[in-house]
């Protein structure tokens, strides 16, 4: 086989409750994650060497070196394998880059499944799971997909059960926001108000509208407590969230650490009607819209 070509989806947070900043830099998560019909594909083919190749929605920002997460995955693969494995990654972009729905997680979960099957590795799923923990925190999910909750730094994961489909409209934004910018504002704003951080717990309503497939109760429910670092570092959020809830979008929020906005709808037709009516509104760069859960990385 000289090419294998990977399909895989991007993610919305449903619910994302911060803990304390710990002494390694990361934050303790409770992370619902819910895998969307928006794709990305990576092709790998067999070369000697490790090359990267980038083109789509917004492929002009995303490197095309040894920064770029799939070519770190793939280099983590070859050497957990130990062998001077070569590969030529081509990502194609749909997921929108910087925008909190954990494009680059899911180009190096994609690469991991490729080269696993371009290098004949045969690897279990739980062993890319362990190299994925190490390339990014949000890696482990893109290797799932589904629903799932992720404790620890996000990547420790139980799959949840979901009954149905919900339909989501996505408002994306011009340029990106950084992850790790996001997470400082948020401890910024924490230690200016004096907030006393509590430990992350499961919403136990949101879980429930899962598992019932009640997109009413799961919009009532949805959170983020990035959203207002997110909020304070790009205003304009204020007024796209705004205009979601005036069009009845059942819940709004900031997916992730931003920028793009995401809104439950009650069906499809719904979610047609609130894309175009926030389109008409101008208060988003692009509307699309997208269903989840869908599952995770597949060769295609
Ligand atoms: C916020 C979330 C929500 O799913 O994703 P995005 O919305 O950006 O896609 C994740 O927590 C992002 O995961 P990911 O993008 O993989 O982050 P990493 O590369 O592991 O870490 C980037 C930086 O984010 C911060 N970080 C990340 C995860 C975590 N639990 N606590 C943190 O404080 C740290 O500052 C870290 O240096
Ligand atoms: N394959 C990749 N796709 C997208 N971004 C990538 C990739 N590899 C590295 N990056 C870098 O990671 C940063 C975060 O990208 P992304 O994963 O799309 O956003 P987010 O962390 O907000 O979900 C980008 O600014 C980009 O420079």
């Amino acid at each position: 086989m000289n090419s294998v070509t990977v399909r895989v989806p991007a993610k919305v947070n449903l619910q994302l409750a911060v803990g304390p900043l710990r002494d390694d830099g990361y934050h303790d998560l409770v992370n619902v994650f819910h895998a969307v019909s928006i794709f990305d594909e990576v092709t790998a083919t067999a070369e000697t060497g490790m090359s990267v190749r980038v083109e789509g929605e917004s492929a002009d920002q995303v490197p095309e070196d040894g920064d770029n997460l799939a070519i770190r995955a793939a280099i983590a693969l070859a050497g957990h394998a130990g062998r001077p494995y070569g590969v030529n990654l081509l990502i194609r972009k749909s997921i929108p880059v910087a925008g909190g729905m954990a494009g680059g997680s899911a180009d190096a979960a994609a690469a991991l499944v490729a080269c696993n099957e371009l290098w004949g590795l045969g690897l279990p799923r739980e062993d890319l799971m362990e190299i994925a923990a190490d390339i990014g925190s949000d890696v482990p999910f893109a290797l799932l997909g589904g629903t799932a909750i992720g404790t620890g730094r996000g990547e420790r994961l139980t799959s949840l059960d979901v009954a149905g489909t919900f339909h989501w409209v996505f408002a994306l934004a011009d340029g990106g926001l950084s992850t790790a910018a996001v997470y400082a504002e948020c401890d910024r704003l924490r230690q200016a108000s004096g907030e006393l951080v509590a430990w992350p717990q499961a919403a136990g309503a949101l879980l429930a509208a899962l598992r019932e497939g009640d997109a009413e109760a799961l919009g009532a429910q949805l959170g983020n407590d990035l959203q207002p670092a997110a909020v304070a570092l790009r205003g304009s959020l204020a007024h796209t969230l705004d205009a979601g809830r005036k069009q009845g979008a059942l819940g709004s929020l900031v997916s992730g650490s931003g920028p793009t906005c995401a809104f439950l709808a009650r069906s499809a037709a719904h979610a047609g009607e609130l894309a175009a009516g926030l389109k008409d509104a101008g208060v988003a760069r692009d509307v699309i819209t997208a269903h989840g859960p869908v599952p995770g990385p597949a060769v295609v």
